[in-house]
């Protein structure tokens, strides 16, 4: 089992470089078994899903390749349908190769995702839409059992603007037949990825980023070549340690605008942040301000997978923050592990309320999902003494080398 080590209390300073958005890649991975060619996509992060998703194109017949940063996807030879369930359980958005192996294959088997580390994760948003689209999905002992005679373009009206069912949606209507539209679609910026990725390749997709996306189906693509978008929560992530340890640090290859909802609250906290088109500097103060309101929303809202992390900030601003997490359900489990770190939060349903302390002290603390393991990073960081993190294979989900990026940025971190 994996532990990182820190010894708090070193500055975050000087220039890091972020590297591509996970919740870009895996889609984009899903999506490359669509032309039955050559895909070739760089600036693709080392991390473990990165890994799993990998096997899962090499389980149903594709050879994948990595060269650094790169990776070159040949899916010609695509020859299984099955996508295999200890690969499913070990990462829950493999449920993006059901749109992506509806359109190329017909027909495809996958086992249900069921809910992971932050709670239930239901996909009925998902199943609906391909339904509504001509799919035929049958749920017998605990797989999907999805077969078609043919997708058809259709209306889709989502309920609620899911990042996952809006990418299933576009991967399965890019040979449909005729014309899909969503509504109250999820306008992340890796959906615009996606769009781009898949028209890159022959598709025509217009609308991402706005809460419509049109599909017109297509008869064939051809090959790709696709940089990935810069990783925004990464970016956030590295801001925040920069922040909460009164350092100053420069960011290259990010996107700004992707993270303006979190610029604004890092503002709001007293840092100074400058920004060019991709890069951003940020200043701390030497005092950090309670944050009086953070809400969770879906994009450009503040993003969920950024709530652990602003969290650890707000435990040691002055005064009183609270944080409304409106996105999943159980996504507190980190507040509990920063109480044994000596914060002050009060977890009352989805509100959190946070009254900043003047310090936190080292602990060995567990890291129960991806996002709250940075969370404990970041509270490692400035806590007095040493804190040990446990379980810290969740960390590798999300976040290429962060222990050599932060040691390199001045931290006293290890990885054992
Ligand atoms: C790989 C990836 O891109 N993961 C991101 C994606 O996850 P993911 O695609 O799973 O997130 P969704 O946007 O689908 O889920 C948001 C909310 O909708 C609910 N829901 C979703 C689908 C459905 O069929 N029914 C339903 O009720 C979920 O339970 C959750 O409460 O967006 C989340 C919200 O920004 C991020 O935290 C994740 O990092
Ligand atoms: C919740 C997250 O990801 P996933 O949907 O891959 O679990 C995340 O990136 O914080």
């Amino acid at each position: 089992m994996s532990k990182i080590i820190i010894e708090g209390g070193r500055k975050i300073q000087g220039e890091l470089r972020v590297g591509g958005a996970k919740n870009s890649v895996l889609p984009i991975m899903a999506a490359t078994v669509l032309n039955g060619k050559i895909n070739i996509v760089h600036d693709i992060p080392k991390l473990s899903d990165v890994e799993v998703m990998s096997k899962i194109l090499r389980a149903v017949g594709c050879d994948v390749k990595r060269e650094n940063g790169t990776m070159i996807i040949d899916s010609s030879k695509l020859d299984n349908h099955r996508i295999p369930e200890e690969l499913v359980r070990e990462m829950r958005s493999s449920i993006v190769f059901l749109g992506a192996m509806l359109a190329r294959c017909g027909e495809t088997i996958v086992s249900y995702p069921g809910g992971c580390e932050i709670g239930p994760r239901p996909i009925d948003l998902h199943l609906k839409s391909l339904r509504e689209m001509g799919a035929d999905i049958e749920e017998k002992h605990g797989f999907l059992i999805c077969t078609t005679k043919g997708l058809k373009g259709c209306d889709i009206q989502l309920d609620f603007p899911s990042v996952g069912a809006t990418e299933n949606i576009m991967l399965a209507a890019v040979y449909a037949e005729g014309t899909t539209t969503i509504r109250n679609a999820a306008r992340e910026p890796e959906i615009r990825d996606l769009q781009q990725f898949i028209n890159a390749m022959g598709g025509n997709i217009s609308g991402a980023g706005s809460n419509t996306i049109r599909i017109d189906g297509v008869k064939e693509l051809r090959e790709v070549e696709h940089t990935i978008i810069p990783d925004r929560i990464v970016a956030g992530t590295y801001l925040t340690a920069a922040a909460m340890t009164r350092g100053e640090i420069v960011l290259k290859n990010v996107i700004p605008e992707h993270l303006q909802s979190t610029i604004y609250k890092l503002k709001e906290s007293g840092c100074k942040i400058l920004y060019t088109h991709d890069t951003i500097k940020l200043v701390a103060p030497n005092k950090l301000h309670a944050i009086e309101s953070i809400k969770t929303l879906p994009y450009p809202g503040f993003p969920t997978d950024m709530q652990s992390q602003i969290m650890a900030l707000m435990t040691i601003s002055d005064g009183i923050s609270i944080i409304t997490e409106n996105i999943f359900e159980n996504r507190y489990k980190h507040a509990y592990e920063l109480i044994r770190m000596g914060a002050n939060i009060k977890i009352d349903g989805r509100v959190a309320i946070i009254k900043g302390v003047p310090k936190l002290t080292g602990a060995t603390v567990t890291a129960n999902d991806l996002r709250g393991g940075a969370a404990l990073i970041l509270a490692g960081l400035v806590a007095e003494g040493t804190t040990i993190i446990e379980n810290a294979k969740h960390i590798e989900r999300g976040y290429d080398h962060i222990e050599d990026n932060l040691k390199f940025a001045g931290a006293a971190i290890k990885k054992m």
